[in-house]
């Protein structure tokens, strides 16, 4: 419930429309409450012969009034209601989006990516029975109450405690038993939906590995459980509305009966006996809502708690309050950095020192898992250090505003990530405002300009759900592009050359040295196993185990004899 009012609460801006909605449902209620009594009256007092011709003028001509306000009333109320409420989803999608965003990578790589995609989708969506239905229902129960009191009250009060005793017994017990009945299926739909989302989006994503390794069959298999298990937590929820479907349809007429039954025997003539029985079952109407909602509401419940819980989960640095001043100079230092990723049982960097200053190119080397993509992490503030620090012009990184680090550092990672976009949306990530010149430059010095050309769109080109219609050596040098586009003082790169033939790597090496030498301030961290790219720092460190176990100039290392040596016995004449 702590959940549904938080979410009730981010509607704030938008309580004019909802309560100009809940103003028009009420009224739609009363209208076609007041509609239904005056058809009883006239009816039943026409049938037993005593409407007189001026009753018979009046109710007529009020018939056709309130026949034309009834849908009048209730389409102004179904714009003003959805107005409201799909405003309230909008804001509360960008509210999901500011929760997950300070999240990413760090915390957020322990969530499925079809799982996030679910909680912004089919739980934002499923709120929308909160906005639509809490206020505007109950607006209209309540006033049509309140009209049916009063009307019976004047005209066949014996006719009352009948009508609003089993009314409130509808309006109450009903949708109670529905909340109720509904919670654990509902609670088990809104996860076994997200379940088979996860699955699907792995499967999609995955589905030529998984088939190479012939292992779609066993995601598949999961999928299908996790959809038997959606299909199951449905019907559930579909049988428990069709019982409460069915005691709704009888206590409609009961209610007509009851309240005709009752007005008939405290001594009221025909005619009103019938507005009483009339105006009870158009009371009854206002109740359906009332159940729908309680029949929502494990779902609505499950899909808040999940969006709440989102915004829960502390992210891997908090931004500081007040972040320290924009530090003069790009200098990046890791100063006796220790590292465990959360879950993990040993540490990705221990003790690491390590400084890039303004200007200089630093090759970072080392076996696999020694630590070096993480301390690109740790730069960029996807993680904070359990112990020693990292800082950027001398500042502690996470005293730093996180948009100004991450705008003065440029990664081209490991992974090539693109998006399923064309190579313009792709580039234009890094610099949004780009002309087409400008993508061109970066394209030529990441030597990926050739085969953007004969691409058949050139830069309009679709390259396909996350890049996936041109080469891996392609994608490499799109984001390498995308890194240079956006000319930031210091350059991360996680193996660059990795996939690229050996002409293409040279062609590279000289086009980032031509780069870097165009502003003496440029600096660049190159995570490599190749002695070309080595060849261009001034200095190379080999890490491992989270450490640095050398430093020093490649040529010096390489005539040292030690790790450096070992991993690259050939680097005079491979690095040439
Ligand atoms: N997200 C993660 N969660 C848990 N452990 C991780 C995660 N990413 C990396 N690790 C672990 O941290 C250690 C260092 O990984 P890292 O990716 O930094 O190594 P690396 O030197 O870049 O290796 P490679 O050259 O293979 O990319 C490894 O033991 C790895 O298994």
């Amino acid at each position: 419930m702590k959940d549904l009012l938080f979410f009730l609460s981010l509607a704030r801006q938008d309580r004019w429309r909802l309560a100009l909605g809940a103003a028009l449902a009420a009224a739609s209620a009363v209208t076609g409450l007041a509609l239904m009594a005056l058809a009883g009256w006239v009816a039943a007092a026409a049938g037993a012969g005593t409407v007189l011709v001026m009753g018979a003028l009046i109710g007529g001509g009020g018939l056709r009034l309130l026949a034309l306000m009834r849908p009048v009333l209730r389409y102004s109320e179904r714009m003003a209601s959805h107005d409201a409420a799909f405003r309230a989803l909008a804001r509360l999608r960008l509210w999901v989006f500011d929760a997950a965003a300070p999240l990413a990578p760090g915390p957020l790589t322990a969530l499925r990516s079809g799982d996030l995609l679910a909680r912004v989708t089919r739980d934002v969506d499923a709120l929308d029975a909160l906005y639509m239905r809490m206020t505007t229902t109950l607006a209209a129960a309540l006033a049509a109450l309140i009209a049916a009191a009063v009307l019976l009250a004047l005209t066949a009060p014996a006719a009352l405690p009948a009508v609003l005793g089993l009314y409130i017994l509808t309006a109450l017990v009903l949708p109670a038993a529905a909340a109720r009945c509904s919670a654990a299926p509902g609670a088990r739909a809104v996860s076994a939906s997200a379940l088979a989302r996860a699955e699907a989006a792995d499967l999609v994503s995955g589905l030529a590995d998984l088939k190479a390794g012939g292992a779609d069959a066993r995601v598949i298999a999961r999928l299908d459980s996790a959809s038997v298990n959606w299909v199951g937590a449905q019907r559930q929820l579909n049988a428990s509305a069709r019982r409460h479907g069915a005691i709704l349809s009888l206590a409609g007429p009961l209610i007509l009966i009851a309240g005709f039954a009752a007005a008939h025997a405290g001594g009221a003539p025909p005619a009103l006996a019938a507005l009483a029985g009339f105006a009870g079952f158009a009371l009854f109407e206002t109740a359906l809502p009332l159940v729908q909602a309680g029949e929502q509401y494990g779902q609505t419940r499950t899909a808040a708690g999940r969006l709440r819980a989102l915004s829960a989960t502390a992210p891997a640095i908090a931004s500081a309050v007040r972040p320290a001043p924009a530090p003069a100079s790009h200098d990046l230092a890791f100063e006796g950095v220790r590292f465990t990723y959360p879950g993990a049982d040993k540490p990705a960097l221990n003790g690491l020192d390590l400084t890039l200053p303004e200007g200089a190119r630093l090759a970072v080397t080392g076996a696999s898992g020694a630590g070096k993509s993480s301390l690109i992490r740790l730069a960029l503030a996807f993680y904070a250090p359990d112990a020693g620090a990292v800082r950027l012009g001398g500042a502690p990184v996470p005293t730093l505003d996180p948009g100004d680090v991450r705008s003065r550092l440029a990664l081209a990672g490991q992974r090539a990530e693109l998006l399923s976009g064309t190579v313009a949306e792709n580039l234009r990530l890094a610099r949004p405002d780009a002309n087409e010149a400008a993508l061109w430059d970066a394209l030529a010095l990441a030597r990926a300009d050739k085969f953007v050309r004969e691409l058949p769109d050139g830069l309009d080109t679709w390259i396909g759900e996350q890049g996936g219609l041109i080469s891996g050596g392609q994608a490499r040098r799109l984001v390498l592009a995308r890194a240079y586009l956006r000319d930031a003082p210091v350059l991360l790169l996680d193996e660059p050359s990795e996939g690229l033939d050996a002409d293409t790597e040279a062609d590279i090496a000289e086009s980032l040295a031509v780069w870097l030498d165009a502003d003496p301030r440029r600096s660049a961290l190159i995570i490599t196993h190749r002695p070309r790219l080595l060849a261009l720092a001034h200095e190379a460190v080999v890490m491992e185990e989270g450490r640095v176990i050398e430093r020093g100039a490649p040529e010096a290392l390489s005539a040292r004899g030690g790790a450096f040596a070992r991993l690259f016995p050939d680097y005079s004449s491979e690095a040439l």
